[in-house]
């Protein structure tokens, strides 16, 4: 599927973000329509949630994020609303759009010493947003941990004041917001962790920013929020004269004895999406133990050496293969993975088969580069860490970005802000999924998504991207005190869910 050049998922860094406004002011909407709108949503948004009568306190800052506060105050004023605006800096020192708004407002500036934001219902964050350059500090700092011990709805203009736009992160005070309203197109740091948390409720608003002047041909999106519209064209959909072959055959390549619940789980987890055969190639003494876990859907096969698995995976009917879950990490394992990397089978590798790459990414590149076939990995964040170090640092979509393009593979970086990475750039950040997915086996079912996804030839970005997105939903349908083992089942009422919702659904269905 071609990369979208837009999406209504698309999402726009710091400087993606300052280059849409240049962008658009330059195409003749001027700048101060833009903040007049951006001020409304944030009015709008207040008066969604703020009780009649309730007292405001709109606190500016010294940029742009404050001239989107003082438009908020204005028209919150006008409506009525009992508002005080607070500024930290100088009125004088103010410039461009949001020295124009801070002229237009008629009432007080309260210098933001001495504020009480206990004494108000309600508190705008209108500080710092896209600008923030260096952690808060001093008055300001003190001010953002007075509101934040306040207790008081807060809705925050862009982004928390103190949390990066880019990496969700914070190095001092930040701002634990109830609702932030953002503009044209969300930022990594309102799904990366913990910026999700602070950010409360994102709303995005519409502020006149032009999508067909920001992307192009020439510039398409590459970063998106994972949902169904990012996917949602190739994902696979029975056809009236499919078979079981054609849906795709699956191999889970296993360990022994010591690890027999593992491969079953990720097998039974590509058959629930879809696949039309799994198999288990096990070491010989594992196979009664398979067989008799037996009878379902699954076929087992003994491997009693790298050349019986080679056979395998030169099966012309195979589609897709997983190896890693409770593989172990001796010579045989080793040399399983060895197979998997020199065979042309769309693969996944996850757990065992990561730590036996780990510290030999480029050479894992290199015969990943040889295969011509789709390649994910599915690692997390230790794993990451011994496959790729910290592979350049920076936020979460960066070192995954950067380890998919070094390893030319796409990189599923696991946690609660999963991150999918494709080695030409594209990226998404998942936001579906609860805590209770943090339970042995979760992994493996991810593994085997991923896995019957390819199997039924789903390009290899979108596969990864459509089974974190369904294994999250799945994990939030059983919830708390689910076990890996229930997760499987879970998923065919949401494919049906998927099935059901028209095309105008998956544009921007929200998770
Ligand atoms: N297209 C859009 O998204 C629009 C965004 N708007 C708003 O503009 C801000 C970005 O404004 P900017 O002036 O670039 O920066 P800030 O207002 O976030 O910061 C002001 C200023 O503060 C200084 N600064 C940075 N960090 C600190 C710190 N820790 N302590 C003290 N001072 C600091 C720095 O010099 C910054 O320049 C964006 O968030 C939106 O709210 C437009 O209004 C509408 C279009
Ligand atoms: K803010």
């Amino acid at each position: 599927m071609a990369a979208a050049v837009d999406s209504d998922l698309a999402l726009l860094d710091v400087a993606g973000m300052a280059e849409a406004d240049r962008l658009t002011i330059a195409a003749g909407t001027p700048g101060a329509a833009l903040m007049e709108r951006a001020g409304r949503a944030v009015a709008d948004a207040v008066d969604r949630r703020t009780p009649p009568g309730a007292r405001i306190l709109v606190l500016c800052g010294p940029g742009n994020n404050g001239g989107d506060g003082f438009v908020a105050a204005r028209l919150l004023a006008r409506r009525g609303r009992p508002v005080t605006l607070a500024l930290a800096g100088e009125r004088e020192r103010l410039s461009g759009d949001a020295a124009g708004m801070a002229a237009a407002w008629t009432g007080p500036i309260e210098p933001i010493d001495g504020v009480r934001p206990a004494d108000y219902g309600l508190i705008v964050d209108a500080l710092f947003g896209a600008g923030l350059n260096r952690p808060l500090e001093g008055a300001v700092a003190e001010l953002v941990e007075a509101v934040n011990a306040a207790g008081r709805p807060v809705v925050a203009v862009d982004v928390p004041s103190g949390l990066s736009g880019d990496t969700g992160g914070s190095e001092g005070p930040v701002i634990r917001a109830t609702e932030t309203v953002t503009f044209f197109r969300l930022k990594p740091g309102h799904l990366l962790m913990p910026g999700r948390s602070l950010c409360g409720l994102v709303t995005l608003a519409e502020i006149g920013i032009r999508a067909d002047v920001v992307f192009t041909p020439e510039r398409p999106a590459v970063l998106f929020r994972n949902a169904p519209g990012l996917w949602r064209a190739s994902f696979p959909v029975l056809a009236p004269d499919t078979h079981k072959y054609r849906r795709g055959a699956v191999l889970v390549v296993a360990g022994g004895l010591a690890g027999v619940g593992a491969p079953r789980l990720s097998a039974r987890a590509a058959l629930r999406i879809g696949a039309g055969l799994a198999t288990i190639a096990c070491r010989p003494e594992a196979l009664a133990a398979h067989a008799a876990r037996g009878p379902d859907a699954l076929m087992q096969r003994a491997v009693a050496d790298g050349a019986a698995l080679e056979r395998l995976l030169a099966e012309k009917r195979l589609s897709a293969v997983l190896v890693g879950p409770a593989l172990g990490l001796d010579g045989e394992a080793r040399e399983a993975v060895a197979a998997v990397l020199r065979s042309s089978v769309p693969a996944v590798l996850d757990a065992d088969a990561l730590t036996i790459l780990a510290g030999s990414a480029a050479r894992a590149g290199r015969q990943i580069a040889r295969r011509g076939a789709p390649c994910v990995l599915t690692p997390h964040e230790g794993e990451f860490a011994r496959l790729f170090g910290d592979s350049g640092g920076g936020s979460k979509l960066d070192r995954a970005r950067r380890a998919a393009a070094e390893i030319g593979a796409v990189v599923v970086l696991k946690g609660a802000d999963t991150v999918i990475a494709a080695p030409e750039g594209r990226a998404a950040i998942n936001a579906t999924g609860c805590p209770a997915l943090a339970t042995a086996g979760s992994g493996d079912v991810l593994g085997g998504m991923v896995a019957g996804l390819l199997a039924q030839g789903m390009p290899a970005f979108e596969a990864a991207c459509a089974a974190v997105w369904l294994h999250g939903r799945a994990g939030e349908a059983r919830g708390v005190g689910l076990v890996a083992d229930d997760l499987p089942e879970a998923i065919p009422p949401l494919l049906r869910e998927l099935q059901d919702a028209g095309p105008e659904d998956w544009s921007g269905a929200e998770r």
